[in-house]
């Protein structure tokens, strides 16, 4: 009997395998030396915003394993799959759907670029008419969406509107109550307006805390509630049947993907609290990033790099997490974006053809800002038995007017962790020693504002979408959160019975009794 014939994919899996493992130590010292390895694995990037420098030489890639994964890429269809991604081709085939969030940018099948800059022009529009006093006085924007229509705009304001927005924004996504209630408590109604940002405009969070903002502007004096309403949407229709004007409807296109829907009107809080001009830059710098991807070969391409980088550590080397840290409070809330972002896009089991994945999907993201972590979980990275590859996120020029001392205290931990980490430092006392050999990658900008957080962003989805190809996924679908969805639906509807722990649990809190 012959053998199975293994497919390309598989065999460039196998040989990664094989590999020889050399330290990063040896990788530093050995015939490579510590410049060929910055040569090879540190590239600055002169983007929009500022140069941003991507630092993957803490890494275990070598020119073993990068020529490998280049031809893992290739077997994998890298080239075709990014050429149709950007063709606007029906790459999320489960539901027969493009992805074309850089299409918002500018980068994209020529029709969509159009449809797209149509839409920001009517964006454009009322974000200025709203500037300019023409839908009265407006102090605050509750801006209420959840998932990928929320967390987008979250941090970008986090990130980039200072203390002196133009307009103060309050994002609420959750259903409890009390983030809506907290909202209130920080807004006049009288000079409130509210977002209802929704792809669907179905999401019961979304369109309860809607119905809640509209009663409490009734409730508080505002004579018409549906006239302080923006509705941000790929589903017009169903913004204008529940009450929404036309003119204050922002509609985006069904091909963009909700946790990569910062670029479509989604921003739009993120304009009425910078401004268009910010916003236009996040849109640039993004764009920026997309050219580099679509246009950079094997392993000089970043985000494919980056991606051989999280392979090499979730497949070969069995790292379920992955751990990224802000050394920078404006990017408080970056670990929980790529949150979403990553194991949204990447936490399945089938490949695109149905079949059940040959090895671990996307790890768990998690992380935190610097310093904080240091002194919270770093003890984990350093002496754990769990390895974790780390990402470290600063910025070169301070986002702070203080003394110097703070964001040079600041970089400079930042830069010690990830060399403590590879370092290690050996002890007599074995609760003393650090095993060292620990990865890391640092991005630096030189300076945080809107363009290079486009990059940034637009980085990760980037490496995103390569690591669905090498592990050949589609990254543009998410069944897996329906199920719960669906059963919270039937507890609302009543009259389905559930497991005895369900049912006890529902009882105690006294639902459907
Ligand atoms: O924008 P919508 O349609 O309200 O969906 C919100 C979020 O819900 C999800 O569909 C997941 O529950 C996300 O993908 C999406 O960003």
């Amino acid at each position: 009997m012959t053998e199975r014939a293994i497919g390309p994919v598989a065999a460039a899996w196998s040989a990664l395998a094989a590999l020889p493992r050399p330290t990063l130590a040896d990788l530093f010292a050995g015939d490579e030396g510590g410049d060929d390895r910055l040569a090879r694995l540190c590239a600055t990037l002169d983007l929009p915003g500022g140069p941003v420098r991507f630092d993957w030489s803490k890494t275990h890639l070598d020119p073993a394993h990068l020529a490998q994964f280049e031809q893992l890429a290739d077997s994998a269809g890298f080239a075709e799959r990014r050429r149709a991604l950007f063709a606007g081709e029906p790459v999320n085939a489960s539901e027969g759907r493009a992805a074309e969030h850089m299409a918002q940018r500018g980068v994209g099948a020529e029709a969509s670029v159009e449809a797209a800059a149509m839409l920001h022009a009517r964006m454009h529009m009322l974000v200025e008419a709203i500037h300019g006093g023409a839908l009265g006085e407006v102090r605050h924007l509750i801006h209420i969406g959840i998932g990928g229509s929320a967390l987008g705009p979250a941090l970008a304001i986090d990130a980039l509107a200072g203390d002196n927005p133009l307009v103060d924004v309050h994002v609420v996504s959750n259903i409890d109550g009390v983030a809506l209630e907290q909202a209130f408590a920080a807004c006049d109604p009288q000079t409130t307006m509210i977002a209802v940002a929704s792809k669907t405009f179905t999401t019961i969070e979304t369109m309860t805390n809607a119905a809640s903002a509209l009663d409490w502007l009734g409730q508080n004096g505002v004579g018409d509630p549906y006239g302080r309403v923006v509705a941000l949407t790929a589903a017009p229709d169903k913004a204008l049947e529940w009450g929404v004007d036309e003119t204050r409807i922002l509609p985006f296109a069904e091909s963009v993907g909700g946790r990569y829907s910062l670029w479509s009107s989604i921003g739009f809080p993120v304009a009425l609290a910078t401004g268009w001009e910010e916003f236009a830059d996040l849109l640039d710098g993004a764009a920026a990033m997309d050219r580099h991807f679509l246009e950079a070969d094997g392993a000089a391409n970043l985000p494919l790099r980056a991606a051989f980088a999280d392979q090499l550590y979730a497949r070969l080397r069995g790292c379920q997490t992955r751990a990224v840290f802000a050394y920078d409070q404006r990017l408080a809330l970056f670990p929980a974006y790529l949150q979403q972002l990553e194991m949204e896009s990447n936490g399945k089991r089938v490949t695109t053809s149905g079949e059940p994945v040959s090895g671990p999907t996307a790890p768990i993201t998690w992380g935190g800002v610097g310093t904080d972590a240091q002194h919270a979980v770093f003890q984990l990275l350093h002496q754990g038995t769990v390895l974790a590859p780390v990402d470290f996120i600063a910025a070169i020029q301070p986002g702070d007017t203080l003394d110097p001392a703070h964001h040079r205290i600041l970089l400079s931990n930042c830069f010690a962790q990830g060399a403590a980490l590879m370092a290690g430092k050996a002890a007599d006392d074995p609760a003393r020693a650090y095993p060292g050999d620990r990865p890391s990658a640092t991005i630096l900008m030189e300076e945080l504002n809107a363009a290079t957080l486009g990059a940034l962003i637009a980085f990760h989805e980037h490496r995103t979408f390569a690591n669905a190809v090498l592990m050949e996924i589609n990254p543009f679908d998410q069944f897996g959160v329906e199920l719960g969805k669906q059963i919270a639906g039937e507890i609302e509807r009543g009259g389905v019975r559930f497991d005895a722990s369900t049912e006890a649990l529902l009882a105690a809190a006294g639902i459907g009794a």
